[in-house]
């Protein structure tokens, strides 16, 4: 897509959208330019008719004159009232678009490019401000057609005149340099711009707002957000002030020109080669020449900085155009062989250091895998590599084979299903917040309410006052949710699929208590087994807790971004290893001391009724301490 084929496209939207409202300001600005010169020559016939006392064409002038005037001044009111209509139009299909393409971006790695963050967030709401340079665009055409009807008549009635022209050329070109100082500023701060937006979110939301207060961090983080904002104004002051110095060395020459002109003007008068109505003209033309040259400027001024926002649109687009077609291979029905992933390894993008290194590894279908490591180990990314989230930077891997570079995004991940620990609060009505794990069953009640019941989620159902049509989010009049519901409700909408090969389950039960967790684990093993059966489904989780971990068939521990023990729980238990020391180490944590046995059982009861029976401190029996 060219800049030219991205303008036009808008003006057909507003073709489509608002067609008489676009006729009706076309004409008005049509009218407008044609006032310009029409003015000019109506004063002169004025004067003309005055002095040879012509009533008629004095009078003829006086009514062209009035409406000139009038033309001019309600059709820009009105023009500038129908601009803010039209951008409207255009606005909401523009950000539909920008959207769209951010949409079809296939992996997340360009959420941490700070040159996409830079570009989306000058885009936010671009959509009006697009839209208002297309409209721009039309006025930079109308004011070229004017200042040729004004040079035009100074070339007829007063042709030295037309050297003040020339010095418009340095005007204008001094005006556009210290605009684009202006425009590179704008880009050079986009990152401290985020940062105080970051700053005053965390300020002013509610999401921080507790920490902060605890913390007494408030002051210092005020004092950090005006900081950096007071740095951003100084950094775009100093491009602007460039800017009003070359605009004023612009302006000065021109003023100069004006003066000389004006001098020469009146020499003519007094000996007697230019008419008194002719002197009028020239002078409402000079005027008009300079009230177009700023016209001019002001325009370029708004369409530069449009210009700034139709390029980062074309650059989302290109990028979006880019990835879209990401592998052709077909997403098998089902899964017979599994997955498998050889010397994979992987830096998230802009970072040199591997976060994982070598791996080998095969998860038969219908099998679950539990990934154990310390934090950082890089547990997660396995996980988002296995979702087509990001790809690996070397090695491959293969589902039932085929390489998961070589499917579609979009149709592997319609066969995946997938809870994360940093998961999303959508805060719609009860049922589209489950329901968009799956959008095709966003109405399907039956199939919310059994992902509802695998999510553990049936007495949040159950206590809300509308149930499943219950408004969820407090900045929406909606009903706020502990972190523990807000999890269930992101855990049933793992449930919504129903038939996927790959259920990643990424610390999907932190927020939830030992029993809580041991529920959802033993619904979503039965929905696993189901689904294993079915399709071959391959489950993988991520989980701190061992009662949880010891239950799937394969374990991997991972350290620094390798694989450093793999087997069942009881081999690895048998091994003596890190598993089995961080095993022991949790079913220790859940077990008195015999000299704080009695404070300890306090304790206990409100952890030892919760653990599931698989809990380490739950089944000495079991322990291998
Ligand atoms: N978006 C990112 N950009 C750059 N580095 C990242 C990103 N996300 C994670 N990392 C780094 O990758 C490493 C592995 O992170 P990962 O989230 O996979 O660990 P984890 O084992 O899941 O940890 P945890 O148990 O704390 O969730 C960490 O060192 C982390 O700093």
């Amino acid at each position: 897509m060219t800049r030219l084929s991205a303008i036009t496209s808008l003006y057909r939207v507003a073709w489509g959208e608002q067609r008489r409202l676009l006729v009706t300001y076309l004409a008005l600005l049509a009218g407008d330019v044609l006032t310009t010169g029409l003015f000019g020559l109506a004063l002169r016939a004025l004067i003309e008719g005055a002095l040879h006392r012509d009533l008629r064409v004095a009078l003829g002038a006086t009514v062209v004159a009035a409406l000139c005037w009038t033309t001019s001044a309600v059709g820009s009111w009105a023009r500038t009232n129908m601009v803010y209509l039209l951008a409207e139009a255009v606005s909401v299909e523009l950000d539909t678009r920008i959207l769209g393409m951010v949409g079809r971006l296939d992996t997340v790695e360009h959420l941490e490019n700070p040159e996409y963050v830079d570009r989306v967030a000058l885009l936010r709401g671009g959509g009006d401000l697009l839209a208002h340079y297309a409209w721009g665009l039309l006025d930079v055409v109308a004011t070229l057609l004017r200042l040729a009807i004004v040079l035009t008549l100074l070339a007829v009635v007063a042709p030295p005149m037309l050297a003040l022209a020339l010095l418009l050329g340095p005007v204008l070109w001094l005006q556009r340099r210290g605009q684009q100082r202006i425009s590179h500023s704008l880009l050079a701060t986009a990152e401290g711009t985020r940062l105080a937006d970051h700053l005053y979110s965390l300020l002013t939301e509610p999401a921080a707002g507790m920490e902060i207060r605890i913390a007494g961090a408030g002051e210092a983080l005020q004092e950090r957000a005006r900081l950096t904002r007071t740095s951003l104004i100084r950094q775009q002051e100093h491009a602007r002030w460039a800017a009003a110095g070359l605009a004023l060395a612009g302006w000065t020459l021109f003023v100069l020109g004006y003066a000389v002109a004006l001098l020469f003007i009146m020499d003519s008068v007094s000996s007697g080669r230019a008419e008194p109505g002719d002197v009028l003209l020239v002078i409402t033309l000079t005027m008009n020449l300079r009230a177009q040259a700023e016209g001019t400027i002001a325009t370029l001024q708004r369409t530069g900085e449009g210009l700034h926002f139709l390029d980062a649109y074309l650059w989302l687009n290109a990028r979006a155009a880019g990835t879209a077609s990401s592998g052709r291979a077909a997403v098998p029905d089902r899964l017979d062989a599994g997955i498998t992933l050889r010397g994979v390894s992987f830096s998230y993008p802009g970072t040199e250091l591997p976060v994982l290194r070598d791996i080998d590894l095969h998860v038969p279908a219908g099998s679950t895998l539990a990934i154990v490591g310390e934090h950082g180990a890089g547990k997660s990314t396995l996980v988002k590599l296995l979702c087509k989230l990001y790809e690996p930077t070397g090695g491959t891997i293969a589902v039932d084979g085929v390489p998961l570079a070589d499917l579609p995004a979009e149709q592997w991940r319609s066969r995946t299903t997938a809870s994360f620990q940093d998961y999303a609060r959508f805060a719609f009505l009860l049922r589209e917040s489950v329901g968009v794990g799956d959008l095709s069953a966003l109405d399907d009640l039956a199939r919310i309410g059994r992902a509802v019941a695998h999510g553990d989620a049936e007495l949040i159902v159950e206590q809300l006052p509308s149930g499943l049509e219950t408004q969820l989010g407090g900045l929406f009049d909606g009903l706020e949710l502990s972190g523990g519901q807000w999890q269930r409700v992101a855990l049933s909408r793992a449930f919504m699929r129903p038939t996927p090969l790959l259920f990643a389950l990424d610390e999907p039960t932190a927020s939830l208590d030992a029993r809580s967790e041991y529920t959802v684990y033993q619904r979503q093993l039965e929905f696993a087994k189901r689904h294993a059966r079915a399709s071959g489904t391959v489950t993988v989780m991520i989980s701190h807790r061992f009662s949880t971990v010891r239950t799937a068939d394969h374990i991997v521990v991972l350290s620094d971004g390798r694989i450093v023990e793999r087997g069942s729980h009881e081999e690895l238990m048998t091994l003596g290893g890190n598993y089995a020391e961080l095993y022991t180490l949790q079913a220790d944590g859940y077990k008195p001391s015999p000299s704080q046995a009695p404070a300890r059982r306090r304790d206990a009861v409100s952890v030892t009724p919760q653990a599931g029976p698989h809990d380490p401190g739950h089944r000495p029996s079991t322990d291998p301490s």
